[in-house]
């Protein structure tokens, strides 16, 4: 499998000079310390990555990557898989919930087609890959060929490299291919060694019967897979086009240092290969939310990671994170411009 040439070396580390100085200058700033709790960790972690003593998250590139799952075929999502395709279309007319926040929040939206099963025609702000016609139906056969996950994970980089050309101080992906959660969940399973009853849930609106077919569909899937642990074997056996896509994506915004505000259920399963696959990736990773598909509680663990908001949204599209971008633009806004102790005047704790 060719992959791409920013992952030949493990991804830099944030540099600590900066991390430390934020660290120091949190200290001295008129509040008790700790007292912005999350939001203070948020800037630390920020002037960090960024290499700055004023981190920003003005300028933000949200892509979302869409592509359509062969595993529709066994009756696994409460919408047809066409949605797909008419949701590419809806992001492109400023129509979808993603759409109307990059307007909200002046970022930069991208739409990247993997592959689906309808025809897309062309439009503007949409990057028609097609690689393949959706995937093959996991639960009997592999999902991808080797030279479909390659050219997905090339597609990702391809966004992370058009990213920092432009300039961006924050990546958003975002996903969007009825059928996925599915395909997360299976992916999430074999990584995680859970069951499949643990991490199938009702996606875009199964009833508990459907939860429990869906779950039994994952455990099929699994047992074809076997026990490679292998992040990109699974990801190309169980996983799906914008899944790969992510994961390039994440990976390639670390390899040139741009940190990740990492989204739902989905987006969090990406994040979860390219963290197996190149651990130093982790460092990189915001987290914004907690998907309320049950099994985004088990992938969080997985990472140690505490998202910001839990607001019950299941959207995918990186909507959760959009949502929680106006948290980073207040950490950073506090910690360039408070006033310190000693600049204001104000006594600071007594010794
Ligand atoms: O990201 C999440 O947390 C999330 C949770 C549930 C559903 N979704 C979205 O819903 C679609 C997949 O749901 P399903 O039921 O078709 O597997 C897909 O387009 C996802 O973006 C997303
Ligand atoms: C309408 C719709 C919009 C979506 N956005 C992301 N996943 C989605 C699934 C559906 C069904």
């Amino acid at each position: 499998m060719t992959l791409p040439t920013s992952w030949t070396s493990p991804p830099p580390l944030p540099d600590d000079r900066f991390r430390n100085e934020a660290l120091e200058r949190q200290a001295v700033l008129t509040k008790p310390p700790g007292s912005l709790g999350r939001l203070e960790e948020v800037a630390v972690e920020l002037a960090g990555q960024q290499g700055s003593g004023r981190p920003s998250v003005d300028q933000v590139h949200i892509a979302i990557f869409a592509g359509d799952h062969g595993v529709c075929a066994e009756g696994i999502s409460a919408f047809p898989q066409e949605v797909t395709g008419q949701m590419i279309a809806n992001f492109a007319h400023g129509g979808a919930a993603i759409s109307v926040m990059a307007r909200h929040l002046d970022a930069t939206l991208e739409v990247i087609n993997l592959g689906t099963v309808t025809p897309v025609p062309d439009l503007q702000g949409v990057n028609q890959l097609q690689i393949a016609p959706g995937t093959a139906n996991l639960a009997v056969e592999p999902a991808m060929t080797p030279h479909q996950v390659s050219a997905a994970l090339q597609a990702g980089d391809d966004v992370a490299e058009r990213a920092a050309a432009a300039g961006a101080q924050l990546f958003i992906g975002g996903d969007m291919g009825i059928g996925n959660t599915t395909t997360a969940a299976a992916l999430a399973c074999a990584l995680l060694d859970a069951s499949a009853s643990d991490l199938a849930g009702p996606g875009t609106g199964l009833d508990a019967q459907g939860v429990s077919h869906k779950a039994e569909v994952i455990g099929r899937a699994l047992t074809r897979h076997g026990d490679n642990r292998d992040p990109l074997a699974v990801l190309g056996s169980l996983g799906g086009l914008e899944i790969a896509a992510l994961t390039g994506a994440i990976l390639g915004c670390a390899a040139r240092r741009i940190p990740v505000l990492v989204d739902g259920f989905i987006v969090s399963v990406a994040a979860l290969v390219a963290v197996r696959q190149q651990p130093v990736a982790r460092q990189w990773l915001h987290f914004s939310h907690r998907s309320g598909e049950p099994g985004h509680n088990r992938v969080l663990a997985a990472m140690e990671a505490q998202p910001l908001l839990d607001l019950g949204m299941r959207l995918g599209e990186g909507s959760g994170a959009a949502v929680a971008l106006p948290l980073l633009r207040s950490a950073c806004a506090l910690h360039n411009d408070m006033a310190s102790f000693a600049g204001a005047g104000v006594s600071n704790k007594e010794a």
